[in-house]
């Protein structure tokens, strides 16, 4: 059943899964026991609403383009802030309550993710949406160190550019970057919904299979949210990641199922055009 025990697999943690503390402690129970089966769980966390409220506290706007924060340098400020400073050190914590495992660290680190300014479009017109980043490289080094040393690394969607300026990583996209550097075998996205719906918001039907060349044909139709969701599972898949999936993250223990379990709940992306190896989780 468990073929990818002793790989890498990314979870990134959204900050719509997180909003209440007993997911939280469930979730860094579930990492732990998925290292202990002899997988090795790199976490990319997100932390959008957290991020939100924070400027609402501090009367700073929130405007999302394509998904996307619009950050000017004074929102980039907060976003670090929550990131690495809250959100980050509160699942390091929820971590480290069963052993000296997790280790907090952004893409900033060691160079571990370079990003150049992502440039968006609305409406097929182009719009500015500030110091919003794409990766470009992802040198994993530090983060396979720490997982030799038998740490789980905890990682903050925050990169830097090559200009040095600190840019702000859409942690899907962060995590997909992370998984295809390290050549990991899975990719998990926990979110707020059963993983992609069908003709959203209309229905709730959930999409269990798609491959990467169907997917490639849906995205142009996805929206606000599922986009980057869905675009960091295509590149994950393409780059060599074996499956990507986007599992519920309100429901307790879905990545262990969604990793150990027979069938994974949600949805599953698998590389190429044949659906043959979407069904199953080896
Ligand atoms: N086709 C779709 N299927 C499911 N959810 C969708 C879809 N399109 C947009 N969404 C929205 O995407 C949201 C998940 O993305 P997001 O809010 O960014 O979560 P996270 O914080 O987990 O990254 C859902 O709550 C839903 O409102
Ligand atoms: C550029 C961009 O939009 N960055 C995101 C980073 C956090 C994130 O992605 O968090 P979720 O996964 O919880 O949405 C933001 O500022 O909200």
């Amino acid at each position: 059943m468990n073929r990818v025990r002793g790989g890498a697999v990314v979870v990134k943690f959204g900050g719509n899964a997180m909003v209440d503390a007993s997911l939280k402690r469930a979730f860094a129970r579930d990492v732990v026991e998925l290292w202990r089966t002899g997988l090795r769980p790199v976490v990319v966390h997100g932390g959008g609403p957290q991020i939100s409220a924070m400027l609402d506290l501090l009367g700073l706007e929130s405007r999302f383009e394509a998904g996307l924060r619009v950050t000017t340098p004074e929102t980039m400020d907060v976003v670090r802030m929550v990131l690495s400073g809250r959100v980050q050190r509160e699942l390091v914590g929820h971590i480290n309550e069963h052993g000296p495992f997790a280790v907090g660290m952004t893409g900033e680190d060691a160079h571990t993710m370079t990003a150049v300014r992502r440039p968006a479009r609305v409406d097929g017109r182009p719009v500015d949406i500030g110091l919003v980043g794409d990766v470009v490289d992802v040198n994993p080094g530090v983060v396979r160190t720490l997982l030799e040393e038998g740490h789980i690394p905890v990682v903050s969607p925050v990169a830097r550019g090559e200009d040095g300026q600190v840019y702000n990583v859409n942690a899907d996209l962060a995590a997909s970057a992370l998984a295809v550097a390290l050549g990991a075998e899975r990719l998990v996205m926990l979110t707020d919904v059963e993983g992609l719906y069908a003709n959203w918001p209309h229905s709730t039907e959930v999409i269990e299979h798609l491959t990467a060349d169907a997917l490639d044909g849906m995205l142009p139709g996805l929206a606000s949210g599922m986009l980057p969701k869905m675009e960091g599972c295509l590149r994950a898949v393409r780059g060599g990641v074996r499956k990507a999936h986007v599992l519920d993250g309100r429901v307790p223990h879905a990545v262990l199922r969604g990793l150990l379990g027979e069938t994974s709940p949600g949805t599953t992306v698998v590389p190429g055009s044949s659906p043959d190896h979407c069904g199953s989780t080896v």
